[in-house]
């Protein structure tokens, strides 16, 4: 049987304690055999009446069966061991790729379907390599061997056993591609299904809001049908499989005895001989019924190594190619050179001959109507993707020269969507900066304008946020994520949209604290309320992908283009909505 790719690399990762497993696992094997040998030769003792002789045998039995017991623990405890270094290593490697691709390479990706992959998937590619794996390779070389030793004794035993255990082995393959495919579709339902359930769970305040709740829940109902549906196809197949397999090890063993029977009945064997051939023809089976076994435990694994193969096949949007690292902690002047850029191959381009400079220490706001390209602009910035035209530079240099790593550790992040973690203030707070002190902690917090309500909190910094920072209001989340900016110490701060849920009034308060608070760094910021950048030395207006104008509140106003029209259309709204 073909084995797929990314099972044999999994296995790769742990392939000395699998053939650990391995051997253990045929030492077990042996055990049953000794034991069937001594039991054949007990039960011919006792039939010849050799009293005697049967106690050190029913002994070598007890002592085999202690024996199995010892090995097979030991062989458990070193397949799991063996499970879990696969398992291990799969995910950091699937979690590397998934970082390295970015933004860019997930957004077609939903979360739901990647979680079952990365959770469920490699549980199963666990079963498949610590259990199938080493079943299947004892599997390839007992049955065989065995059929010697029985043809050695009987070699018309042979006439039952190998037919049958070619059956056994062999009949379930006429399924394989039709498994494949139950498997597949049953894989496929399954990651739909825990995608549904995720973002239902994720999106239930909107879903309430929209009054969609009843059929999200009559669609999640669908879905779980259609698993069951999957669930009993693929059972079918299996069942004819494992019937299959069944009845041939059935078939053979019946099959042998009779043959057995027959040749002690013609005086051809002893009576030693007829015991060890019943035995040993069991015996010959007893590895094929472990594989059938095992293979509906590691089954999930091959279904999921599509999905994984996938996930590894992500490639970064932007290679990492540069081989400068930046280390400078001196705010960069950063200028964006005749930048042009598209989403995709053959798409229209969404920013055209973008060319500016962001001075070293200042604060330049980027703004215009929705969609003109800001968030872009800043995803070449933090070399999401890479630009089709131009170039950025940092200080004089390509930002393409810079490792990605040190590239993005020269810049602090706070986006539109806030991500806060299950955990602490502190700790959450603490990601930036693993090794700040609480002082450092609080400083950030005040310049955030947070400080105040986390001391607040129940247990102040060490209360627990629910997920996503789910008992905190968005203005809070926006304050502790600019916060954790702060703590971060990069000489670039970048804000898009980074206030937009904080009230008007505390925005300015915000503003004027977060400019004392980035003294001395290079501060970008997009913003769609003009208050939140008319202090900014500088302004750059984007319209429809290019740069319209550059200059700073007063003038830009007095130039009366999209900038004042975006002033006017503020104020009308706000007008509107205070009204
Ligand atoms: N991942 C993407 N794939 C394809 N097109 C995209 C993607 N992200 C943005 N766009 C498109 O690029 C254009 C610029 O989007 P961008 O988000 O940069 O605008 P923006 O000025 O930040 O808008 P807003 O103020 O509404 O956030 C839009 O037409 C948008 O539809």
């Amino acid at each position: 049987m073909l084995i797929h790719p990314e099972l044999r690399r999994a296995a790769d990762t742990a392939r000395r304690p699998l053939l650990a497993a391995t051997g253990l696992l045929a030492a077990v094997t042996v055990t049953h055999l000794l034991q069937a040998v001594a039991l054949a030769y007990a039960l011919a003792a006792i039939a010849r009446g050799e009293a005697d002789r049967v106690p050190a045998l029913l002994g070598a039995v007890l002592a085999l069966v202690a024996l199995r017991a010892v090995l097979t623990w030991w062989q458990r405890d070193t397949a799991a061991r063996a499970g879990a270094r696969v398992r291990v290593r799969l995910r950091d490697t699937l979690l590397a790729r998934l970082a390295a691709a970015g933004p860019g390479r997930l957004d077609a990706t939903r979360a739901g379907a990647v979680r079952t992959t990365l959770v469920d998937g490699v549980e199963g590619v666990d079963a498949y390599v610590s259990r199938y794996l080493p079943q299947l390779l004892v599997t390839v070389v007992a049955p065989p061997l065995l059929l010697v030793a029985v043809a050695a004794v009987e070699p018309y035993a042979l006439l039952g056993l190998v037919p049958a255990l070619l059956l056994a082995l062999c009949g379930p393959r006429l399924w394989d591609r039709l498994l494949s495919r139950r498997g597949k579709e049953h894989w496929d339902s399954y990651e739909a299904l825990g995608a549904d359930y995720l973002e239902a769970l994720q999106g239930m305040p909107t879903l309430r809001a929209a009054g969609a709740v009843a059929r999200t829940r009559r669609r999640l109902e669908e879905r779980s049908a259609a698993l069951h549906r999957a669930t009993v196809a693929k059972l079918r197949v299996s069942l004819a499989d494992t019937g299959l397999t069944d009845l041939a090890i059935q078939g053979g063993t019946v099959a042998a005895a009779a043959l057995a029977c027959w040749s002690a009945a013609t005086g051809r064997t002893t009576a030693a001989g007829t015991y060890l051939v019943l035995l040993l023809a069991s015996e010959c089976f007893r590895p094929v019924r472990d594989l059938a076994r095992e293979w509906h435990a590691g089954y999930l694994g091959v279904s999921a190594a599509d999905g994984l193969a996938e996930l590894r096949a992500l490639r970064p949007a932007v290679a990492d190619l540069g081989g400068h690292v930046v280390t400078g902690r001196g705010a960069p002047e950063i200028r964006f050179e005749n930048v042009g850029f598209g989403y995709g191959d053959g798409t229209a381009d969404v920013l055209r001959g973008v060319d500016f400079t962001a001075r070293a220490g200042r604060i330049t706001a980027i703004v215009g109507p929705s969609g003109a390209g800001k968030s872009t602009l800043l995803a070449l910035l933090l070399r999401q993707h890479e630009p089709r035209e131009g170039r950025i530079l940092m200080d004089g240099r390509d930002i393409g020269d810079h490792t990605l790593a040190s590239h993005r550790r020269q810049i602090a992040v706070v986006s539109q969507d806030t991500y806060l973690f299950h955990a602490s203030v502190a700790d959450n707070l603490r990601l930036a900066r693993p090794d700040a002190s609480d002082a450092d902690l609080v400083r950030a917090a005040r310049s955030a304008g947070v400080h105040e309500e986390i001391t607040a909190l129940p247990d102040g910094y060490g209360t627990v946020l629910g997920e996503r920072g789910a008992t905190l209001s968005g203005g809070q989340r926006q304050r502790l994520a600019l916060a954790r900016a702060l703590l971060a110490d990069a000489p670039v701060l970048v804000l898009d949209e980074a206030t937009s849920s904080v009230d008007e009034r505390r925005e300015a308060g915000i503003t004027a604290e977060l400019v004392k608070a980035a003294g001395g760094r290079t501060l970008l910021m997009v913003a769609h309320r003009l208050a939140a950048v008319r202090h900014a030395d500088r302004i750059v207006v984007l319209d429809q992908g290019r740069v319209d104008s550059v200059g700073d509140h007063h003038s830009l106003l007095a130039a009366d283009g999209v900038y004042a029209a975006l002033d006017r259309a503020g104020r009308t709204r706000e007008g509107g909505i205070a009204a």
